[in-house]
């Protein structure tokens, strides 16, 4: 692990550039592990002997991992605004992402396909565990993807801002177990409130639109 250190303009830079610390392959192995099991197990089918091995052997791994202590993040960010945060603080920020984080086993992972300025792209592909109506991605799964698509938008322009509002439109069945893909650009500014819009395309179809405002907090605005 070096010693470089960096600030918030810094952080996707060092995210994507700097050598993945060796206990985050380990924390991404849990959790890929997790979601496999996830999608494998939800509506599986098992004769009564076979599901109940399975919750024995699930509650023996849950039984021996305990209550570990847990790292709070919230010193991370603090040093990332005076610009001293390590590698492992942007991993200890950036890994357990709920929408995309490798090593957050709830987060649907995107392959990010663009995030700069003009905005951002995800390419990604819910399992049955999101689903809502058969076939369909459960509603608010598009809102928690949303508004984590449009916020990344805000990243991706170096802006910093919580949800005000979002509005979505649902337009069309938006399909699980099959590629999709979000995008999302700021398109206005007024002080503190940011502008942002987006969706999610199934193919040419867009099956979702999205606009709202994001707010920069009072203390960095
Ligand atoms: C840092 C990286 C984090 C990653 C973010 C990921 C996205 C998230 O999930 S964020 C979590 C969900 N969102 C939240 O928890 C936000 C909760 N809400 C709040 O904290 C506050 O209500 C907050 C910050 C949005 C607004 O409070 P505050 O800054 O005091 O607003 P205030 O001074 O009253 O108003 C400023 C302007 O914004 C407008 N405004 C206030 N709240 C909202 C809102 N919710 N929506 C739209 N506009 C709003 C006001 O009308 C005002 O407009 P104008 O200047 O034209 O009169």
């Amino acid at each position: 692990m070096s010693n470089k250190t960096f600030g918030p303009f810094e952080l996707q830079k060092a995210y994507n550039n700097e050598p993945v610390p060796a206990d985050f392959v380990e924390r991404r192995r849990i959790s890929a592990a997790m979601q496999t099991l996830a999608e494998r197990l939800i509506r599986a089918e098992g004769d009564i002997d076979t599901l109940s091995g399975w919750a024995d052997q699930l509650e023996a791994l849950v039984a021996t991992v305990g209550e570990p202590d847990r790292r709070d993040t919230r010193a991370a960010n603090r040093k990332l605004f005076t610009g001293s945060a390590t590698a492992e603080d942007i991993f200890h920020m950036m890994d357990y992402d709920p929408v995309g984080g490798p090593s957050n086993p709830i987060a649907p992972q995107v392959e990010w396909l663009q995030e700069d300025q003009n905005g951002i792209e995800g390419a990604l592909r819910l399992g049955l565990q999101y689903q809502g109506p058969p076939g369909r991605v459960h509603g608010g799964v598009i809102a928690w993807l949303l508004d984590a698509a449009l916020s990344r938008a805000l990243h991706a322009a170096f802006r910093l801002g919580v949800t005000g509002t979002l509005n979505i439109r649902y337009l069309a069945a938006t399909p699980i177990e099959d590629t999709i893909h979000c995008r999302a650009r700021i398109t206005g500014q007024e002080g503190r409130k940011i502008f942002v819009e987006g969706g999610i395309w199934h193919g040419d179809t867009q099956t979702v639109s999205a606009e709202g405002i994001w707010l920069t907090p009072k203390s960095l605005g």
